[in-house]
């Protein structure tokens, strides 16, 4: 099985989670997509949902496929968002924003009474920080806004290099008109402890940490998907 048919798999299984009716709040990336197609089918079927995107690129791909949007003003709370991630560990901590959708992911999720993660298998890790941490910034005031979360890092223990992130020859620009930051800070054995620390800096709009906001995992690998709960 590919990574694509791993990433399929999840969806399919997360799908099973959604019943009519349902407020749906829906993510971005590659494998929230495969979920997208395959929600699309099941509305063309006569399946009613109201789905919120948590991105321009996600709604575009709704609207393509037939699947009922409303804004998140229109409808402020959600049942369920089903969304992807970039890492996940046991406890169903994510480090999310590899597509730059962190900011309405994480607004869209917190508006939603459950939150279901899906993924390939290999992003599931015993700590985070293999993959770079984005962190949404604003565009004023961007090298001090880098400097404070250098020093903010450094405090707990973190080093590493960070990169703005590019699209081209362009800086990358998200659909909230902020630049990313890509944090290789290497393991992060306290994640609400960075959590904590970037809050407290100005410039920082919000990063990719997501703690406690997911309530399940489905997770797929070559035997198939299977659901994980968060541990303790
Ligand atoms: O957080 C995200 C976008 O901001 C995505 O969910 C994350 O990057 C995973 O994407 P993919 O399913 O393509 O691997």
């Amino acid at each position: 099985m590919d990574t694509r048919q791993m990433k399929i798999k999840a969806a399919e299984l997360a799908l099973s989670y959604v019943e009519d009716g349902m407020r749906l709040g829906i993510g971005t990336g590659s494998t929230a997509e495969e979920f997208v197609r395959l929600l699309a089918e099941k509305v063309a079927g006569g399946f009613k949902v109201q789905g919120v995107p948590t991105s321009e690129r996600t709604a575009r791909l709704c609207v393509e496929l037939g699947v009922p949007l409303m804004s998140l003003d229109e409808m402020p709370e959600l049942d369920l968002t089903i969304d992807g991630a970039d890492e996940l560990d046991r406890r169903l901590t994510l480090i999310k924003g590899g597509g730059g959708a962190l900011l309405r992911e994480k607004i869209v999720a917190a508006a939603s009474s459950r939150m279901i993660v899906i993924a390939d298998e290999t992003k599931l890790v015993e700590t985070l920080g293999a993959y770079p941490l984005p962190i949404e910034i604003n565009v004023f005031g961007g090298v001090a806004t880098r400097i404070s979360i250098e020093k903010a890092a450094v405090k707990l223990g973190l080093t590493g290099t960070m990169a703005l992130r590019m699209s081209g020859d362009d800086l990358f620009m998200t659909d909230g008109g902020h630049y990313i930051l890509d944090a290789s800070f290497g393991r992060i054995p306290d994640a609400e402890a960075l959590s904590r620390a970037l809050h407290g800096i100005p410039g920082v709009v919000e990063h990719g940490l997501f703690i406690g906001l997911a309530s399940l995992a489905v997770v797929a690998g070559e035997d198939g998907a299977r659901v994980i709960e968060p541990s303790a």
